[in-house]
C-alpha cells in the first residue's frame, strides 16, 4: 500500500486500484469508465506468539503484527493502538480455545457417568423382569400341576366308571410334561434378548404367548438397528425406554392373563365355558344397565362398549334402539324387535283349553230407572240393609256382592248408579256383566231410564230378565208394564217371548226366590266357565284412595285366580296384591272367577273399567303401566287440541266437510234441559246443525266428560256445575265446559259457534278492463302485454281473467304492473301500462284482461 496516492481510503485487504479512462465514440460522443486494477497479495511473515495457535492468521494481509513494517502514512501512536487491539483479539482468542477445551472434557466425563449409569440401570431391571418371569412360571407350573393332577383323578374316575375308556383320547397333560414345556419356554426369552440388544432386547420377562406381530417389530427393530448396534450399545432412547416399559407391562398382564386361563382350565377340566348367544328384545328405547340385563353381560362391560363406539353414557341412560342393536351384535347376541306396544305382550292372552275350563258364577247388573227399587231389590237379595243407609235414598257407592240361591248356587250382582258406569265399562273393553236385571216398579211404568237400560243391554248383546217389582203395592200393574215392554222390543215370556219375567217386591220379599232362579237358569244357558288355573284377569268396579289404606280398587276376577303377593298391572297402575277383602268385609287369601274383591297394594287408583291383569315380575308391570301412561298423555293431548268452541270452529274452517256441532247438555231440571234441546235443534240450516249428543239433568260428571272428550264436543252447563273429579279430568282431556243461567245467551253463543261453520260467502266485484295493444318479450319476465286501461282501473293485488273475443281464456293473478318503467299498484282507466300473468304466457294483440276483485263475506245463521 506504499504506492498510494493517499486518496484512497485505508484498508486491511488489498483493495482494488482504481483509475477512469476516457472513451471516444463516434459522432463525438465520450464515456468515462472506471478502471480497477487488483494488486497481488503480498503475505508478510509475523513472528509466532507461543500459546497463540491462530495469531500468524491474523497478521497475513496488512503487516501490522510487525512494528518495522509499518504502513506508510500510519502514525506511532495509530500504530501502537492498532497493535494492542490486535493483541487483546488474540488473547480473548486464546482464552475461548482454553475454556472450549475445559467443556468438551467436562461433557465427555459427563457422557461416560451417564452411560454407566444407564447401563447399571438395564442391569437392575433386567434381574427384575427374569426374577418375575421366574416367578409367574413358577405359578404357572404350579396351576397347571394342580389342572393335570385334577384331570388324572377324573380321568382315573371316568377310567373306573367307563372300564374301557383308554387314557389316550382325552388329551391330558401328564403331570410330568408340564414344567418341562415350561422350561422350554423359558429360553426362548434370552434369546429374544440376544437377538435384539439394547433396550428392545431387555425384555425378558416376554411370554413365548407374545403375537406374531410383535415378534415381527422386534425383529424389525432389531434390523434395523443392526448395523450401529455396536456403536448404540448400552444407549438409552426416549423411544426405546418407552417401549421396554410397556413390554414389560404387557408381559406382566399377559401372564396374569395366562395364569387365570390355566385357573379355570383347571376348574372347568379344561374347557371354557361356552359363550351363550341370546335373543335380546329391545324396544324402541332402553336403559343400559337393563340392555346388560338383558344380555346377561356386565353392564360396566356395555357402558365400554358404547365408548368405544363414542358414547359417552352412563348405566342409568337410555339409548335408541339403533344403538342398543349395534351394542348386541357386538357382544354376539341376537336382537329382537319390540315396539313399545310389545310390551304389554307379556300379559298372558292364551286362550283356555276346553279341559281347562270350570264353571263360575254369573255376573249380574241390576238396571231400571230412579227409584224402581234397584238398590231395595239387591238389599233384599243379600238380605241385608244397605238402600236404609243411603242419603236421599239414591245410590251412592258403586258395589258388587255375591249371593247364594237357594239351590246353592253363587250369583254375583254389580250395583251401579244407572247406566254410566255399565257403559263406561263397555266402551273401555271391560264386558264384565252375564245377565241384567231390568228393574220396573209395577206401579208405574216403563220410564226413560228403562229404555236407556234396554238399550244398553242390547247393545252389549246382554240377555235380559224382567223384574217387575213392587208388586206388593196395591197400585201394581204388571200387565201394563208387560204391554209397555213390547213397544220397546222386550217381548216377555208371560206374553209369550223369551224374555224371562218375574213378580218381585223387594219390600216384601215375594218372588225373590223365583229371580234367583231365572238367574240360575239364565246362567245354565250361558254356560258361564273360567280356568280358575291361570294368572287372574279382572275389570275394576270401582277403585278410591283410602285414607288408612291407600289406593283401593274393587276388582271383578273374570278368569283365572287372584292371590296375595300377585304383581299386577291395572290400568295406567300397576301393584302387588297386598291384601284381598270380599264383599263381607273378610279378608282372603285368593280370588277366583267371578269374585269381587277389594284389592290392596297398587301403586295409584286405577278408573273403573280397567282391566287387571297379573304378570310375572315388577319390572314388566311398571313397564307396561308406564307405557300405558305415555300413551294416555299423548292421547289426552291430541284430544285437546280440538274440543273447544273456538278450536272446533277452527278445525271446521279448515276441513270444509264438518257441519255438525256436536254438545252436551246438562240442565238442573227436565223442563231446562228440553227447552236448551229443543233450541238447538232449531239452530242451523241445510249447511250446519249442532247435535246434541246427550242431555241431562244434575251435575256434570267424569262420564259427561268422558263422553264429550270421545265426540270432541264442548260441554254445556245450564245451572249447573261439574264436580270436582269431572272439572278435573276436562281439565286433562281439554274438554270445553261452558256454563249459562240464561237460555238466550246460550243460543247466542251456540248460534255464533254453528254460524263458524258456515262456509263464507265469496263475492265478486268488477273493477276494469285493459286491452292489449302489444305484446313485449322481455327476458326474466317473460311475455309482458302492453296495455291501455279502457274501463275502471287496474289493480296489481287484483284477480285477471284473460278473454279473447268474449271467451275467458285464462284466469289467475298478475305477476307484474308497470307503469313506464316503475312497478305500481295501480294503474287508472286512459292509462297504458305493462302486464304480465302469473303462470301464463300465452296473450295477444288484441286481448282483453278483465280486472276484478273478491270478497269473503262472513254468514251468520239467522
Ligand atoms: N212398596 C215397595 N217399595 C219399594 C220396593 N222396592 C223399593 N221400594 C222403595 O222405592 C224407593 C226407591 O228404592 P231404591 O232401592 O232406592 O231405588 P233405586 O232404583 O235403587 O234408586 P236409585 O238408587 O236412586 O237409582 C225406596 O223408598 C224403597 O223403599 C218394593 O218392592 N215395594
Amino acid at each position: 500500500m506504499s504506492d498510494t496516492d493517499g486518496k484512497k481510503p485505508l484498508g486491511l485487504g488489498g483493495a482494488p486500484r482504481s483509475g477512469q479512462v476516457k472513451q471516444s465514440f463516434s459522432h463525438g460522443r465520450t464515456k468515462s469508465v472506471v478502471v480497477e486494477t487488483k494488486r497481488k497479495r503480498v503475505v508478510v511473515p509475523t513472528p509466532a506468539k507461543p500459546g497463540a495457535p491462530g495469531a500468524g492468521a491474523a497478521s497475513s494481509g496488512s503487516g501490522f503484527g510487525d512494528p518495522s513494517k509499518r504502513p506508510a502514512g500510519i502514525t506511532d501512536a495509530e500504530m501502537e493502538r492498532r497493535l494492542a487491539a490486535l493483541r487483546a483479539a488474540k488473547a480473548r482468542e486464546a482464552e475461548d480455545a482454553a475454556r472450549r477445551a475445559e467443556e468438551e472434557r467436562q461433557r465427555e466425563e459427563d457422557r461416560a457417568r451417564r452411560r454407566e449409569e444407564i447401563e447399571a440401570k438395564e442391569r437392575e431391571d433386567r434381574e427384575r423382569a427374569e426374577a418375575l418371569r421366574l416367578k409367574a412360571e413358577e405359578e404357572e407350573r404350579a396351576a397347571k400341576a394342580e389342572a393335570a393332577a385334577k384331570i388324572a383323578a377324573a380321568e382315573a374316575r371316568r377310567a373306573e366308571v367307563l372300564g374301557t375308556r383308554s387314557r389316550s383320547t382325552m388329551p391330558a397333560p401328564k403331570p410330568a410334561e408340564r414344567p418341562a414345556k415350561a422350561d422350554a419356554a423359558a429360553p426362548a426369552a434370552p434369546a429374544a434378548t440376544e437377538e435384539a440388544r439394547g433396550p428392545a432386547g431387555a425384555k425378558p420377562g416376554l411370554s413365548p404367548r407374545k403375537t406374531d406381530r410383535e415378534k415381527d417389530d422386534r425383529s424389525d427393530r432389531s434390523a434395523k438397528r443392526g448395523a450401529d448396534d455396536g456403536r448404540r450399545s448400552g444407549k438409552l432412547t426416549l423411544s426405546d425406554a418407552l417401549s421396554g416399559e410397556s413390554g414389560r407391562q404387557r408381559s406382566l398382564a399377559a401372564m396374569k392373563r395366562k395364569q387365570e386361563k390355566a385357573r379355570a382350565k383347571a376348574l372347568g377340566l379344561g374347557h371354557k365355558a361356552e359363550k351363550q348367544s341370546r335373543d335380546v328384545q329391545l324396544p324402541e328405547t332402553i336403559v343400559v344397565s337393563e340392555l346388560a340385563n338383558r344380555m346377561a353381560e356386565r353392564a360396566a362391560d356395555v357402558v365400554k362398549a358404547l365408548m368405544k363406539m363414542g358414547m359417552m353414557v352412563t348405566m342409568n341412560q337410555a339409548i335408541d334402539a339403533d344403538t342398543a342393536e349395534l351394542v348386541i351384535e357386538e357382544f354376539g347376541h341376537k336382537a329382537v324387535r319390540v315396539s313399545d306396544a310389545d310390551v304389554e305382550q307379556v300379559i298372558d292372552t292364551v286362550e283356555d283349553k276346553s279341559e281347562d275350563l270350570q264353571p263360575r258364577p254369573p255376573i249380574v247388573t241390576i238396571m231400571g230407572h230412579v227409584d224402581h227399587g234397584k238398590t231395595s231389590l239387591l238389599d233384599a237379595l243379600r238380605k241385608t240393609s244397605v238402600a236404609t243407609g243411603e242419603a236421599g235414598g239414591i245410590t251412592q257407592h258403586i258395589g258388587a256382592y255375591q249371593v247364594k240361591t237357594p239351590n246353592g248356587q253363587l250369583v254375583t250382582f254389580l250395583d251401579t248408579p244407572g247406566h254410566a258406569a255399565f257403559t263406561s265399562m263397555r266402551s273401555r273393553g271391560a264386558q264384565v256383566t252375564d245377565i241384567v236385571i231390568l228393574v220396573v216398579a209395577a206401579d208405574d211404568a216403563v220410564m226413560p231410564q228403562t229404555v236407556e237400560a234396554i238399550n244398553h243391554a242390547k247393545a252389549a248383546k246382554v240377555p235380559m230378565i224382567v223384574a217387575i217389582n213392587k208388586i206388593d203395592k196395591h197400585e201394581a200393574n204388571p200387565t201394563k208394564v208387560r204391554t209397555d215392554l213390547l213397544q220397546h222390543e222386550v217381548v216377555v215370556e208371560a206374553m209369550s217371548g223369551d224374555v224371562q219375567d218375574v213378580e218381585v217386591s223387594a219390600k216384601t220379599g215375594l218372588g225373590l226366590d223365583d229371580l234367583l232362579e231365572a238367574i240360575a237358569l239364565q246362567a245354565e244357558v250361558l254356560e258361564l266357565q273360567a280356568n280358575p288355573n291361570r294368572a287372574a284377569s279382572g275389570a275394576v268396579i270401582e277403585a278410591k284412595l283410602d285414607v288408612g289404606r291407600g289406593p283401593v280398587a274393587t276388582v271383578l276376577v273374570q278368569n283365572g285366580t287372584l292371590r296375595k303377593g300377585d304383581i299386577f298391572v291395572v290400568g295406567e297402575q300397576w301393584g302387588k296384591v297386598r291384601a284381598l277383602i270380599n264383599d263381607k268385609g273378610e279378608t282372603i287369601t285368593e280370588a277366583g272367577p267371578s269374585v269381587p274383591v277389594e284389592v290392596l297394594g297398587l301403586s295409584g287408583t286405577p278408573s273403573a273399567g280397567d282391566t287387571l291383569n297379573v304378570v310375572e315380575t315388577e319390572a314388566q308391570a311398571r313397564e307396561i303401566a308406564d307405557y300405558r301412561i305415555k300413551t294416555a298423555k299423548d292421547k289426552r293431548a291430541a284430544a285437546g287440541a280440538a274440543t273447544t268452541l273456538e278450536q272446533l270452529m277452527a278445525k271446521a274452517k279448515a276441513d270444509q266437510s264438518v257441519a255438525e256441532l256436536p254438545i252436551l247438555i246438562k240442565a238442573d231440571v227436565q223442563g231446562s234441559a228440553e227447552a236448551i234441546v229443543q233450541a238447538m235443534e232449531k239452530i242451523g240450516n241445510e249447511e250446519v246443525r249442532v247435535r246434541v249428543l246427550h242431555s241431562g239433568v244434575g251435575a256434570i260428571t267424569d262420564t259427561d266428560v268422558g263422553l264429550a272428550e270421545a265426540s270432541k264436543a264442548p260441554i254445556i252447563g245450564f245451572n249447573v256445575r261439574a264436580n270436582a273429579s269431572a272439572r278435573q279430568s276436562a281439565n286433562q282431556k281439554g274438554v270445553e265446559i261452558r256454563y249459562y243461567s240464561i237460555i238466550y245467551d246460550l243460543v247466542d253463543d251456540i248460534k255464533a259457534a254453528a254460524s263458524g261453520l258456515l262456509k263464507a260467502e265469496v263475492r265478486e266485484h268488477f273493477i276494469g278492463y285493459a286491452k292489449i295493444l302489444e305484446v313485449f318479450k322481455v327476458s326474466g319476465v317473460g311475455k309482458v302485454a302492453g296495455c291501455l286501461v279502457t274501463e275502471g282501473v287496474a289493480r296489481r293485488s287484483a284477480g285477471v281473467r284473460l278473454l279473447r273475443d268474449n271467451v275467458v281464456i285464462h284466469e289467475g293473478t298478475l305477476k307484474t304492473l308497470k307503469r313506464f318503467k316503475d312497478e305500481v299498484k295501480e294503474v287508472i282507466s286512459g292509462q297504458e301500462c305493462g302486464m304480465a300473468f302469473e303462470n301464463y304466457e300465452d296473450v295477444r294483440q288484441g286481448d282483453v284482461i278483465e280486472i276484478f276483485e273478491r270478497e269473503e263475506v262472513q254468514r251468520t245463521l239467522d
